[in-house]
């Protein structure tokens, strides 16, 4: 190496202008001396005329942070190293930057320059990520090191395929109807095709079928007019349909709406027209329809359960998304994605390591996307360590990992359902009290209200049937199935 290049300014800005850290300089008054190009991408649209016109004492007065470094630099005379939360007036979005103030001398004793170091903590949290998988030569991860540009992660080339579609039929106004087990997207996607449509300005109305009692479901969908029906608000209401107007309907978990008022719905989508209870009077109305299942509603359909005239008008394009066992390439992205979102939301820095990772691809997820965003949650919210390994995590946190409450609470179902369980066996059962902190009377009520639905499901295939067995209502039923992703 050349003594002499090593003595040349631009070589030294050459390496502060392409490091991925925020640098900066400050004088003793908190003018800014120096910025990076990194540092100036920390916060949006910021150019470097920007810090170089201002100065610490100037951004506190205009309400960017309350407490910087700078100020606790000058009353120790030392270095100080800080986790700031920075509010960015412009673009209203919060930062979590981890920053270093360290500072040089006169030689009388005052302060000449201070050096800083800024990161923010998605950045930090990435890098300490990709340092541990590297560590275990887990470089077939590479995808740590790129921070998510979309709150949609789609890695497989089977759910890429798909964003694909749904782009281009979403800027027509044909009707879509996504199928997919519970917890896989749905919405996610609805609200994707809702945002690439011609009627994106236009309002996104989301209504799932099965949480609004079955005989709710009627008035909010089409409102009323005032006295329409006893209890009826004496003002009359606006359905959802019309709230939809110019933008876009979704109806979640369509399948559980009633025969009766898929007719009424198929009839608002022919004649273009809503026509609240209680008026004589039909609305035009202008939306797109999106619609979502997680049972496939061509058998509903043949089976007399949904009206085939209706199931062909709200599936001119038909998405059918896989459950993530099926799409592993997710997984990981999705784990990081949600890791950085969750340690950003309670502060926290957690990193995965490999082999909860591996256990993590091997699982089934049966609720999907939502039980492995639920999964990474929990970690982060109840893990004292850094490094997530599995023999921190209780067993329970993957739902398929606790068999003696499992077991147990499976044999109380098989009792009330089956009664293939005699008395004797049902009085042995020992049941498994335990001082995980995640064990308590509600948690194992839970497991056996959980095992009770899916045997019921497992025994008698439609939520219709099981809604009738255990004397629940069907939207009650699509509720627990949903708590319990099953
Ligand atoms: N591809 C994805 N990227 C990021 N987050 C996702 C993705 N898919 C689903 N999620 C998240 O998983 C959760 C469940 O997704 P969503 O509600 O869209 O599923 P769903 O299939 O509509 O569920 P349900 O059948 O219960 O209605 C949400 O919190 C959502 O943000």
């Amino acid at each position: 190496m050349n003594v002499g290049a090593l003595m040349d300014n631009n070589f030294y800005l050459e390496i502060l202008e392409h490091t991925n850290i925020g640098i900066f300089v400050l004088d003793g008054n908190g003018n800014y001396l120096y910025v990076n190009d990194h540092y100036c991408g920390l916060l949006a649209n910021k150019t470097r005329e920007f810090y170089m016109n201002s100065s610490i004492p100037k951004l506190k007065e205009q309400g960017y942070f309350k407490n910087g470094v700078w100020e606790q630099v000058l009353r120790k005379n030392a270095p100080v190293v800080a986790l700031l939360t920075i509010t960015d007036k412009d673009s209203n979005q919060i930062h979590q930057l981890f920053v270093s103030g360290a500072p040089t001398f006169n030689n009388d004793g005052s302060i000449k320059y201070i050096f800083f170091i800024v990161e923010s903590m998605e950045n930090l949290n990435q890098r300490v990520q990709a340092g541990i998988l590297n560590t275990h030569n887990c470089t077939d991860f590479s995808l740590v090191t790129k921070a998510p540009t979309t709150d949609i992660i789609a890695e497989s080339p089977m759910m890429k395929e798909l964003l694909v579609l749904l782009a281009n039929v979403s800027k027509t106004d044909a009707s879509i109807l996504i199928v997919g087990p519970t917890g896989s997207g749905k919405e996610v996607l609805a609200e994707y095709a809702h945002r690439n449509s011609l009627r994106s300005k236009g309002p996104f109305i989301s209504v799932d079928c099965a949480s609004i009692p079955e005989t709710l479901l009627e008035s909010e969908l089409l409102g009323y007019e005032k006295g329409a029906f006893t209890g009826a608000s004496t003002q009359g209401k606006m359905g959802l349909i019309e709230s939809a107007n110019g933008g876009t309907l979704f109806l979640d978990e369509i399948n559980s709406m009633p025969l009766g008022l898929q007719g009424k719905l198929l009839r608002v989508l022919e004649t273009r027209t809503v026509k609240r209870l209680g008026s004589l009077n039909a609305k035009p109305i202008d939306f797109r329809l999106l619609c979502a299942s997680n049972e496939n509603l061509e058998t509903l359909a043949r089976n007399g359960n949904f009206r085939s005239d209706l199931y062909y008008r709200i599936s001119v394009v038909p998405i059918h998304i896989p459950p993530l066992r099926e799409r592993k390439e997710d997984i990981v992205p999705l784990a990081f994605f949600y890791l950085q979102y969750f340690c950003k939301k309670y502060t926290r820095m957690k990193v995965l390591s490999e082999e909860l990772i591996n256990t993590m691809l091997s699982y089934d997820w049966p609720g999907n996307v939502r039980e492995l965003k639920n999964f990474i949650e929990r970690i982060v919210v109840t893990s004292s360590d850094t490094d997530l390994q599995v023999e921190t995590i209780p067993k329970s946190f993957l739902q398929g990992t606790i068999p003696d409450t499992d077991l147990q609470v499976e044999t109380v179902a098989k009792f009330f359902l089956q009664g293939t369980v005699g008395k004797n066996e049902l009085e042995q059962i020992r049941l498994p009290f335990s001082h995980e902190d995640t064990f308590s009377h509600r948690f194992y009520m839970e497991q056996c209200e959980k095992q009770l639905i899916q045997h019921a499901l497992s025994q008698f295939k439609t939520p219709a049937k099981v809604a009738e067995i255990l004397k629940l209502d069907l939207s009650n039923v699509y509720r627990k199935m949903r708590k319990y992703n099953l």
